[in-house]
């Protein structure tokens, strides 16, 4: 393709201005589509699925639909991703000499390897499983959250090379990865919301107490309602602390009457 150098004087084309001719400008918009689907939608997408399964009771119809539909994106946000760096390898110049083409040279590799690690995991209840499990989240969440920092880089450059404007396309991605970043968010909060409703503590107790429900029987039943799921270790945290003050509840109201 043609370019019209404004500038000779600079080495690399990191610094060199140029406006692209038509080709290149429609290669480029492909690439960067190609991109967005696969990391700016499909990756942060199949992410949030996964992570409703969570809740889900391990075997159910839920979860194993939840699953196949995170592998299904995924894998296919991988093929994406693949036909983008083929394309791109084979149209662009290869110089890797500014951030976003060699942030995006590595995200190309880390993106394969991801798809990769998935495939290969040990069964839930082994060991490996937390190992993998631990590399499969913080590689997936590394590179869905770099590929989303390399489509705002990929917009830059797209206007440094097209004079075209991106205003809008930078406002439109922000609205969808703000928009993600909030159900992210929320994905955590809905049990504790839920939990919002239901009075766990003195005020219960004392309503219990009061119609002489013998103290073990009050635990039990009081208990469940904050304790009685699977937990991760911070949410393990809470509920022993729940349950202490519980504790420290029945022993003052015991000692009032
Ligand atoms: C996660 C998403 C992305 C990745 C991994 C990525 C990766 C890359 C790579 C590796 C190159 C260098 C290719 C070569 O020279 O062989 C490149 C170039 C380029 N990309 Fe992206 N890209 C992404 C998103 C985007 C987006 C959304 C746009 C905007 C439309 C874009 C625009 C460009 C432009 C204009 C170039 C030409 C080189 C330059 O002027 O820096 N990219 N990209
Ligand atoms: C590039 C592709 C992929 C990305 C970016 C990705 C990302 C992730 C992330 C971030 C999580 C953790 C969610 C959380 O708890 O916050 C996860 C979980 C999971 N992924 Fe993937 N994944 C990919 C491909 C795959 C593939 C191909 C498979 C299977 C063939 C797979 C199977 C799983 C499973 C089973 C879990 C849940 C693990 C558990 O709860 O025990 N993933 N994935």
């Amino acid at each position: 393709y043609e370019e019209v150098k404004h500038s000779s004087s600079h080495k690399s084309t990191n610094n060199k201005l140029y406006k692209v001719n038509q080709q290149k400008t429609s290669d480029i918009a492909v690439h960067g589509l190609l991109l967005w689907a696969s990391t700016g939608f499909l990756m942060p997408l199949g992410i949030l699925i996964i992570r409703g399964s969570i809740k889900a009771e391990p075997g159910s119809r839920r979860s194993r639909i939840l699953f196949y539909l995170h592998v299904g994106f995924q894998m296919l946000s991988v093929l994406l991703a693949t036909v983008g760096a083929a394309m791109s390898l084979k149209k662009f110049e290869n110089s890797f000499d500014n951030s976003h083409q060699k942030l995006g040279l590595a995200l190309y590799g880390a993106i394969l390897m991801q798809g990769l690690i998935g495939f290969f995991r040990p069964h839930r209840g082994k060991k490996e499983r937390s190992y993998w499990y631990l590399i499969h989240w913080i590689l997936g969440t590394i590179v869905s959250l770099v590929g989303i920092i390399n489509i705002y880089t990929g917009l830059k450059a797209y206007h440094k090379r097209t004079l075209k404007g991106t205003t809008l396309w930078t406002i439109l991605f922000t609205v969808e990865v703000s928009f993600i970043g909030l159900v992210y968010l929320f994905q955590d909060k809905l049990e504790y919301m839920k939990k919002q409703g239901v009075i766990v503590g003195s005020e219960s107790l004392i309503v219990s107490s009061n119609q002489d429900i013998p103290q073990s029987q009050t635990q039990k039943e009081l208990l469940p309602v904050a304790c009685g799921r699977k937990r991760n270790a911070l949410e393990n945290l809470f509920c022993n602390h729940e349950y202490l003050n519980l504790k420290q509840s029945i022993v003052l109201h015991q000692r009032l009457n």
